[in-house]
């Protein structure tokens, strides 16, 4: 039996480590203690990876990781996996995105309380000072104060939940979600991200991407009131660390609560030196409870992913197959095959791939034009094209892709054409989908056909003069050739037969049929 190395390159609960131990078709790799120096000589055996925020799934790393498959975030955010180097080789990345949900919603709360109460200072004059001051502590209450929520996800919307519990008034602002998701729960919702610097307390719950970086920095601060409480439980970087740093210091934020740091470990950082900060050490996630669930799903994920059966929360598909409706996935199978019978009859080097579409079908033109890019590239990529760099195959040989929604015009509800532009010459294919999941092919180069998009066929253009039908039939059964099919279809002046065989068949017998007088041209492909 062929093994499967899973290298888990982070320390992850022990359940999950228990699964890749005791499955028989995986070799497990533990290499969460080694340095990442060395864990560049273990990854480059590794099929997947199993990754947290300490390791960078960066430019080294990948080319190190010369066999890798997948990678598997075991968390939720994935800022230090870098994307788009993993589309480039192939290598699908996935996240484990709601098992430490409650975790880091959790440790928010955590934070503010804490921010209200100076918990950890009280803490330590007791604890370490043995000192009785009760003087010295004087918080505020959540109670009554508004609390401005920036991203409205799985955590923002739950840490919203909870200070509504605490009867705060809770406004969030999160573009990407419509303002009923809020105020259906009792929320708030602003467009205006000025609400959200006029409140008592902000916490911050998106992911870090160029549009959130620095999303608070000091002229937002400066909008703010004197004396908030600022809380980030998310990506260090979302606020400006040095304008954190300058606000906190001149006292204009009163406390801030933070477990995420621009670059970590942060053990040497300047915030540490302040004494209105509550910290931690990105433990956002750190619950015995999620560490099992996110473990045991991330080494799930690990094992289907290295076998190839299944990529569950894949970051970089075209497509997530949980979220499209039924009837797109034969059309997604048919305009792959379709791209790539194309691509067989005419060998030579595409310049553009484009595909068409009418009906509810052309909602999804993306997808379709990624599958139609795997099938034209995969017949001179072979393995090499898949889902995930089929696109930047394409660009690094400088082939374009387009893509064109057209008005409902042909009488099928639903049709995809893919038309391919070689060094020499365009041809085209259309397909529908009949009965749910009965796929044909309806046109080859402008003629009309009804095939089922399967087995070996013979494409000839030949002069519409009778004998055609006969001639070919004798030129097959001469090389023992049987057909399972004729399929001719008339033009103005020629006809385009399609000629489905059993068995394969040689060039010599190409050239045999293309010598006939009647033949134009001859190719051949197998779907
Ligand atoms: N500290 C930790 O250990 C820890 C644990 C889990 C998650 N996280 C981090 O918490 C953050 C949120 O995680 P989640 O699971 O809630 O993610 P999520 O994807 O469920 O939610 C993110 C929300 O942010 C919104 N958003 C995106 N861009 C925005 C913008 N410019 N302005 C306002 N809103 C925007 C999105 O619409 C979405 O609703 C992520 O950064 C994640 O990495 C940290
Ligand atoms: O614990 C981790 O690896 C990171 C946790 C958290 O930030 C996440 O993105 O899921």
């Amino acid at each position: 039996m062929s093994k499967h190395t899973i290298v888990v390159c982070d320390h992850i609960h022990e359940d999950g480590l228990n699964i890749l131990k005791n499955t028989e078709d995986v070799n497990y790799v533990y290499a969460a203690d080694i340095d990442k120096t060395a864990l560049l000589d273990v990854i480059k055996d590794a099929d997947v990876a199993i990754t947290r925020s300490s390791t960078d799934v960066d430019e080294k790393f990948l080319n190190a990781a010369v066999n890798l498959k997948a990678v598997v975030r075991a968390g939720v955010g994935y800022d230090n996996v870098d994307m788009e180097g993993c589309s480039k080789r192939g290598i699908i990345a996935m996240n484990v995105p709601t098992a430490n949900t409650l975790a880091a919603v959790e440790l928010t709360m955590a934070h503010m309380l804490s921010c209200m109460r100076k918990f950890p200072y009280a803490h330590n004059q007791l604890k370490q000072d043995r000192i009785w001051k009760r003087e010295d502590w004087y918080g505020n209450e959540l109670f009554g104060k508004k609390l401005g929520v920036i991203g409205f996800g799985n955590i923002g919307h739950r840490v919203a939940l909870r200070a509504k519990s605490f009867e705060m008034d809770v406004v969030t602002y999160d573009p990407y979600i419509p303002s009923t998701k809020a105020t259906d729960l009792g929320v708030e919702y602003t467009k205006n991200f000025d609400d959200i610097l006029a409140c008592d307390i902000i916490t911050i719950h998106t992911p870090k991407n160029q549009e959130t970086l620095d999303i608070i920095g000091e002229e937002e601060i400066a909008k703010m009131k004197d004396g908030v409480i600022l809380i980030n439980c998310a990506r260090g970087g979302l606020y400006n660390e040095e304008a954190l740093y300058n606000n906190l210091k001149s006292g204009k934020i009163a406390m801030a609560g933070i477990d995420v740091f621009k670059k970590e470990p942060a053990n040497n950082h300047p915030l540490l030196d302040l004494d209105n900060i509550t910290v931690t050490a990105h433990l956002g996630a750190n619950t015995r409870e999620s560490q099992k669930k996110i473990a045991v799903q991330a080494a799930q994920n690990a094992i289907e992913s290295a076998r190839g059966s299944a990529y569950p929360n894949a970051l970089n598909l075209p497509i997530d197959e949980s979220k499209i409706p039924s009837f797109v996935k034969p059309y997604i199978e048919l305009t792959q095959k379709m791209a790539f019978l194309l691509a067989q009859s005419d060998k030579s080097a595409i310049r553009s791939i484009n595909v068409s579409a009418e009906g509810e079908i052309s909602e999804y033109l993306d997808s379709l034009s990624t599958f139609a890019g795997v099938g034209a590239l995969s017949v001179s990529g072979g393995e090499e094209v898949n889902y995930v760099n089929a696109k930047f195959w394409a660009e690094e040989k400088g082939i374009t892709f387009d893509t064109t929604q057209l008005t409902h015009n042909s009488g099928y509800s639903n049709k995809v054409t893919v038309k391919i532009t070689t060094e020499k010459g365009v041809s085209t294919i259309s397909g529908t989908v009949f009965n749910e999941n009965m796929q044909r092919i309806i046109g080859i180069n402008n003629f009309a056909f009804d095939i089922e998009p399967k087995g070996n066929m013979i494409l000839l253009r030949n002069s519409d003069v009778p004998g055609v039908i006969g001639e070919v039939g004798k030129v097959l059964g001469n090389e023992g050739i049987n057909i399972a099919d004729f399929r001719l279809s008339r033009g103005k002046d020629c006809a385009l037969a399609v000629i489905l065989v059993d068995g394969t068949v040689n060039h010599e017998i190409l050239n045999k049929l293309a010598n006939l007088e009647a033949a134009i041209s001859v190719s051949y492909a197998e779907i």
